[in-house]
């Protein structure tokens, strides 16, 4: 892909949705789906994590005040997303574009083998140039599996993707000095270079009614984003041109820079953030085509394995002398790399009855020592 292209994560709140009213708005909406099929006619690969399910469920059966507990908005959401992606379509269908959904839920990410699912998934997505639109799995997700808020979400997902930008839109211009709703007086922060307690101690919750979280989670994204090395924009929705400017770098609502090198940050995540579940031992062509060429890992390259692991775990990789050259995340389980073993590529759909990609290691899930 052209380095100039980026992924960008663009989230909307339910405040942006509705316009703070009790119904979705179309013109927002379509604010918002012309701006990213611009980005997206540009080659920048696009993905949309969508809140107002639950709106979206007590506009279609006319229920604008039921009372909020959790069975009542497991109801709406079961009934909202349907007309929320319903409305996102017909949208992006304006420019000539497909959309797929994905609902998630925290154990969808948490999981490794989980997270390698939905990972390929959204890859699959925007290789077909199909725009993902993102949600929480609000109708079967429970507190205990729930990442319980957009903002939060989004960063997850801003990781799965790689992304370079996360822009959260909301009903605010960005981050303030105080919630301006009751400090008139408060004043928009254009930048944050680090997010510090005197950062987090500025963000309330969200006192609308519509939204969830308020701008606490939206600082707590940042945190998550900019640590994977990935620059969040918090903005208003309705600002003219906002997904735009935020991704040409014209200053616009509250810009968190991060001082992480994305690629140093997934590095470091290989590293530090798992140990070594296993290793795989390979040949010296493999071992050439990784250290040297920048490869992948194929089945064909790998001798032998060692203990016992599960897909998405991350694995160390060893020369024939035991020295180990690499570490990475790998997508098949020992199990399964004991089958395919010095095996072509297109053996392993007939060796294992299924596949999960032509590699074991993929170039971008491995770190070179
Ligand atoms: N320091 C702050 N600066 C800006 N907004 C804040 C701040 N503290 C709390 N808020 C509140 O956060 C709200 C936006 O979050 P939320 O209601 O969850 O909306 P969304 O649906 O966009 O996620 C704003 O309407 C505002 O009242
Ligand atoms: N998943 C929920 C929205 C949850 C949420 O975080 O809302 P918001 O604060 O408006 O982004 C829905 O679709 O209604």
């Amino acid at each position: 892909m052209n380095t100039n292209k980026k992924t960008i994560v663009v989230k909307l709140g339910t405040s942006v949705l509705t316009s703070g009213t009790s119904k979705l708005d179309l013109a927002q909406m379509v604010e918002v789906v012309r701006q990213c099929a611009i980005l997206h006619e540009q080659g920048h690969p696009i993905i949309v994590v969508t809140s107002g399910a639950i709106a979206a469920g007590k506009e279609h059966l006319n229920l604008p005040n039921i009372e909020p507990t959790v069975a009542n908005k497991q109801m709406l959401a079961a009934v909202g997303q349907g007309q929320l992606v319903r409305a996102w379509e017909n949208l992006f269908k304006i420019y000539g574009l497909h959309v797929g959904q994905m609902l998630l839920t925290r154990a969808d990410l948490a999981d490794k083998g989980r997270f390698l699912n939905a990972r390929d998934t959204l890859n699959t997505l925007l290789k077909h140039r199909i725009i993902p639109l993102i949600n929480e799995n609000d109708a079967v997700a429970t507190s205990e599996i729930k990442v319980g808020d957009n903002d939060n979400l989004s960063a997850l997902v801003a990781l799965l993707a790689d992304a370079e930008q996360l822009i959260l839109l909301t009903d605010q211009e960005g981050l303030f000095t105080a919630d301006p709703r009751n400090n008139p007086d408060a004043k928009l922060i254009s930048e944050v270079s680090e997010i510090t307690d005197a950062i987090c101690k500025l963000a309330g919750g969200s006192v609308g009614g519509l939204g969830t979280g308020g701008m606490a989670t939206k600082i707590e994204s940042a945190t998550v984003a900019n640590r994977a090395g990935i620059e969040v924009i918090i903005a208003a929705g309705k600002r003219k041109n906002v997904i735009l400017d935020a991704a040409n770098n014209v200053s616009v609502g509250t810009r968190f820079v991060s001082e992480h090198c994305r690629l140093e940050a997934r590095k470091n995540w290989i590293f530090a953030g798992s140990r070594s579940a296993g290793g795989i031992i390979v040949d010296q062509g493999a071992e050439n085509a990784i250290v040297n060429s920048g490869s992948s890992l194929l089945a064909k390259g790998i001798i032998a394995v060692e203990s016992n692991f599960l897909r998405g775990y991350v694995v160390s990789i060893c020369n024939s002398k035991g020295k180990e050259i690499a570490r990475g995340i790998t997508r098949y389980k020992s199990v399964d790399i004991e089958k395919i073993k010095g095996q072509h590529s297109e053996e392993i759909e007939e060796i294992l009855g299924y596949e999960h990609g032509t590699v074991v290691i993929h170039r971008d899930d491995l770190v070179i020592l």
